[in-house]
C-alpha cells in the first residue's frame, strides 16, 4: 500500500500563489481580495473560514469575514453589492443557509464563484468550457496527477453525487476518459460495484462507510470525507482497514482536504486575473 499524502501538492500549489499574487500585485497594483459571508453560527463555518483566513494571510491574498444573522436582507444587500464591488475578486457564501436564503448561491458573480457553485459555473463544467472548478472535485484530480495515475480507459466508481464534489468529479473524470459509476445512498449493492473500482471516490460525508472488505485489492482510493467525530477527523473510507488492502489510498485528514484549500486560493488567484 502507498499512501497518497497531499502534503507536498498542497505546498506546490501554495508556492504557485504567493508566486502569482507578488507579480499581480507589481503589475496591477492590487491583490486579490476574497470576502467570506456567512448567515447564522454554524460552527464547521466558523472554523472553515478561520482557516481560509490564515491561509489568505499567507498568500498576500485580502481577507474579509461578515457575519449575519436575524436579517436576510442586510446579507442579501451586502451580496449584491460585493457583486459589483471592484474591490472585491473573490465571494464565498457558508453553507448552511437557511431556507430563505439558499437562493442567493445562484446570485454569485460567477466570476468571482471561486468555489464554481453557480449553475453558470457548473454548466460551464458540465459543457467543457474553461471556469472555476469546485475545489474538492479539482484537488481530487490534482492528487491523482501528481502520483501519475493513469485514468484514460480506468473504471472510476464515484460514491456521493453531491454538486460539489460528487457530480463535478465524475465530469472531471469523464474528461479524461475514465469510465464512471455513480454509487449513492440508493445504490443496491455498493460492494458490487467497488469490487470493479480501479479507482474510488468516496464522497459520502459518512464517517468510515467504505470498509476494507468491499474493496479490491488493486484498487487506488481517493477519500474525500472530513467527518468529524468526537473531535477527531474521520474519512469516508475505514483507513486503518482499508490502507491494508488496497494499492494505495489517501489519508484523512493530509490528504484530499489539504489540497482543497490550496486549490481554494489558487481559483481565488484565477478569480483576479479573470477580473483584470
Ligand atoms: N460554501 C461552503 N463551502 C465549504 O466547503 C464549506 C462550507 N460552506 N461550510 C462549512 C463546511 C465545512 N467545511 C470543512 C472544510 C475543511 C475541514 C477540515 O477539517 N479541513 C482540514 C483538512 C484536513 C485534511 O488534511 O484533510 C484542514 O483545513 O486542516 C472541515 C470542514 C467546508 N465547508
Amino acid at each position: 500500500m502507498k499512501e497518497l499524502s497531499g502534503k507536498k501538492l498542497a505546498a506546490e500549489i501554495k508556492a504557485w500563489c504567493v508566486d502569482e499574487v507578488k507579480k499581480l500585485k507589481a503589475e496591477t497594483g492590487s491583490s486579490p481580495h476574497l470576502l467570506v459571508m456567512q448567515y447564522g453560527e454554524d460552527a464547521a463555518s466558523k472554523a472553515y473560514t478561520n482557516r481560509i483566513a490564515k491561509n489568505c494571510e499567507k498568500i498576500g491574498i485580502e481577507f474579509e469575514y461578515q457575519q449575519f444573522k436575524d436579517d436576510p436582507d442586510a446579507f442579501l444587500a451586502k451580496l449584491k453589492s460585493a457583486n459589483q464591488d471592484p474591490e472585491i475578486t473573490s465571494i464565498m457564501v457558508q453553507q448552511p443557509l437557511p431556507d430563505e436564503l439558499k437562493d442567493s448561491l445562484e446570485m454569485i458573480n460567477p466570476k468571482k464563484d471561486i468555489e464554481g457553485i453557480t449553475s453558470a459555473s457548473l454548466g460551464k463544467l458540465f459543457a467543457g468550457y474553461e471556469t472555476l472548478v469546485p475545489c474538492t472535485a479539482e484537488a481530487c484530480m490534482e492528487i491523482l496527477d501528481y502520483y501519475e495515475i493513469p485514468l484514460k480507459g480506468q473504471r472510476a466508481v464515484v460514491v456521493g453525487r453531491s454538486n460539489i464534489v460528487g457530480k463535478p468529479v465524475s465530469i472531471l473524470l469523464q474528461q479524461r476518459h475514465a469510465t464512471v459509476t455513480m454509487c449513492h445512498s440508493r445504490t443496491r449493492d455498493l460492494k458490487a460495484e467497488l469490487q470493479n473500482a480501479d479507482i474510488v471516490v468516496a464522497a459520502v460525508g459518512r464517517p468510515k462507510l467504505i470498509t476494507a472488505e468491499m474493496l479490491n485489492e488493486d484498487s487506488i482510493v481517493i477519500d474525500v470525507g472530513t467527518n468529524f467525530v468526537d473531535g477527531k477527523l474521520i474519512g469516508d473510507v475505514d483507513f486503518d482497514s482499508a490502507a491494508e488492502k488496497v494499492k494505495m489510498i489517501t489519508p484523512v485528514p493530509g490528504g484530499v482536504g489539504t489540497v482543497t484549500n490550496q486549490v481554494l486560493m489558487r481559483n481565488i488567484v484565477k478569480s483576479f486575473k479573470n477580473l483584470h
